[in-house]
């Protein structure tokens, strides 16, 4: 086909592309020059991988989670377009999508970091741009290779060809929607500039308004948590709004707004019929006896962290910690503040045993940990971690230690069967004795503390352990830079004295102690690994 003849029927027009992307623009510039406003051309790339989409990073963090998951496989990368045409008081829409298949070389670790340090996938679909840097990450690829930079031109081409020349038109399958504007007045009444509205302020405005209504989202969530709506609906799917009122003993009008809520944010499902039922996800997290349940994390949001957070202005201004800002106690150690009250020490012990559950599986297994046939859960809390230790290492028996409070009520999350390799010990971890082990782990430990406190906890570690122990750390990671994973920079807003820190920070401070960092380990989980070894 030849395609200027084709594209030059866009000449004397005013095109207005609703793509923030400068990679379209630049394919679609180069191509044509652009005059009257007759044609707008919407379009977007996604990445899919086993079922999954990839759009653009949100940080570095998913960056890399993006680039190794697509390291050393194939995936497809589509573009979809809509081209709208105006015709005085008519418009004519047709939408078409290209796939492009592209294999990528098997990444080391450092090539993925070095890109993901360039800044480049930042902006990019799936996290990498083929027409740049990310060119290098690509071994082969089947297809139109614009279409993977942004835009499917050959494409294109052939649809503006059937358009202008529908005589040509042959069997292909053209989604083609002509309506008249007496039909939609209000749209011809504004004329058709004003119906151009840039994506990229679309997309700006929908992220800011999602972000400013983030609480309302939480709060509708912990709420239906609180109320049991998905144990009601996991027990009995299928029930109308008002059998759901009458279930919760709430008023219905409430209750069918809770309900709606929950079904736009993809908690809930309504049917034919208009029954409820829960969604995949609600099944899985929002359930009591799910083993993935995290109603226990949630009732410690919203009952502690939302109170917490409530502060969070004068905390800033002052420099204040928000526990002690809520609690007037002067200590800074934020376990004494929130094990004062034993429901809020429940709930904490409940919260933390979820997380553990769900994440807890990916740490135990993200280094193959089998050589060492002792470890020690320091801060192990419910046993949630040991447990799973015990599992995945069959020759391995485990030592929870924690705080005698704790420990007095980590016997009601035990499950049955392993008890013989889990045992528990109540003490200090700062000023008791630790019991002996060739594997200490630290999960979700360090942030709570101050850099003096932490050098304190891993002096004691480090004169407990002979050469060749290990000690495992677990926490969310963040970026070299701090820009990200927002979901640790938060977390640093509600944290006591404590600090996040990156996987580079917490190796300086165990190298202090005489360990050498052996493996990091960033789990497509909430929580990140590094496995140390005692010089
Ligand atoms: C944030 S939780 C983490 C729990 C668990 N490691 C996990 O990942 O689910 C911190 C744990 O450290 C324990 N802890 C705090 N101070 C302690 C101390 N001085 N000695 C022993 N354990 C302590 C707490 O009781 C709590 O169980």
């Amino acid at each position: 086909m030849v395609l200027n003849p084709v594209i030059s029927k866009l000449s004397g027009k005013l095109v207005v592309l609703a793509s923030s992307s400068p990679r379209r623009l630049e394919i679609l510039t180069n191509v044509k020059h652009l005059k009257t406003p007759d044609i707008v051309i919407g379009a977007d790339t996604i990445v899919t991988i086993d079922g999954l989409i990839l759009e653009k990073p949100r940080d570095k963090q998913d960056a890399y989670r993006m680039l190794s998951r697509l390291s050393g496989k194939e995936h497809s990368v589509c573009t979809g377009v809509a081209i709208v045409l105006y015709e005085e008081t008519e418009y004519q829409t047709i939408d078409f999508y290209e796939e492009t298949r592209v294999k990528f070389a098997d990444l080391s670790e450092t090539m993925l970091w070095d890109y993901i340090d360039s800044g480049e996938p930042m902006d990019k679909a799936g996290g990498y741009g083929i027409q740049a840097l990310g060119g290098m990450l690509v071994e082969y690829i089947h297809g139109d290779f614009l279409n993977v930079v942004g835009f499917p031109l050959n494409r294109f081409c052939k649809q503006l060809d059937l358009l202008f020349n529908p005589e040509l038109a042959s069997n292909e399958v053209v989604h083609t929607d002509v309506r008249s504007g007496s039909a939609v007045p209000p749209v011809t009444s504004r004329g058709p500039m004003n119906l151009v509205i840039e994506k990229v302020h679309t997309d700006d405005l929908k992220r800011i308004i999602e972000l400013m209504d983030g609480f309302k989202a939480s709060k509708a969530l912990f709420t239906a948590s609180k109320m049991r709506v998905f144990d009601l609906l996991q027990k009995r799917p299928g029930l109308e709004g008002a059998e759901v009122a009458r279930g919760l003993q709430a008023s219905l009008k409430g209750t069918l707004c809770l309900l709606e809520a929950c079904v736009s944010l993809g908690l809930l499902e309504r049917k034919q019929g208009g029954v409820y039922e829960n969604s995949r996800l609600s099944q899985r997290f929002l359930v009591s006896d799910s083993p993935s349940s995290l109603l226990g994390y949630m009732a410690h949001s919203d009952e502690t962290v939302w109170k917490l957070f409530s502060h969070l202005e004068t905390s800033v201004r002052e420099g204040t910690n928000l526990q002690a800002k809520v609690s007037a106690q002067t200590t800074n150690d934020l376990f004494q503040v929130m094990y004062s009250d034993d429901e809020r020490k429940l709930r904490f012990m409940k919260a933390m045993h979820g997380i553990a559950e769900v994440a807890g599986p990916a740490v135990i297994t993200a280094f193959d940990l089998s050589r060492f046939k002792t470890a020690c859960d320091l801060g192990g809390c419910t046993g949630s971690m040991a447990h799973g230790l015990a599992k995945a290492y069959p020759r391995m028996s485990v030592t929870v230690y924690d705080l005698p409070s704790v420990v007095e009520l980590s016997g009601t999350f035990c499950p049955p069967g392993l008890d013989n390799r889990v045992s528990f010990v109540a003490g200090d971890f700062f000023k008791d004795r630790l019991p002996k082990a060739d594997l200490y782990i630290l999960a979700r430990i360090l942030h709570d503390w101050t850099d003096d406190k932490v050098h304190a906890l891993l002096s004691k570690i480090s004169d407990a352990c002979t050469p060749g122990c290990g000690l495992l750390v677990s926490e969310i990671f963040l970026d070299r830079d701090r820009t990200g994973p927002s979901q640790g920079l938060l977390q640093a807003l509600g944290l006591g004295p404590g600090k996040q820190r990156s996987a580079g920070e917490y190796g300086a401070l165990l190298e202090s102690h005489g360990f050498t960092v052996s493996h990091i380990a960033h789990t497509d989980s909430l929580l990140d690994a590094l496995l140390c070894i005692k010089d």
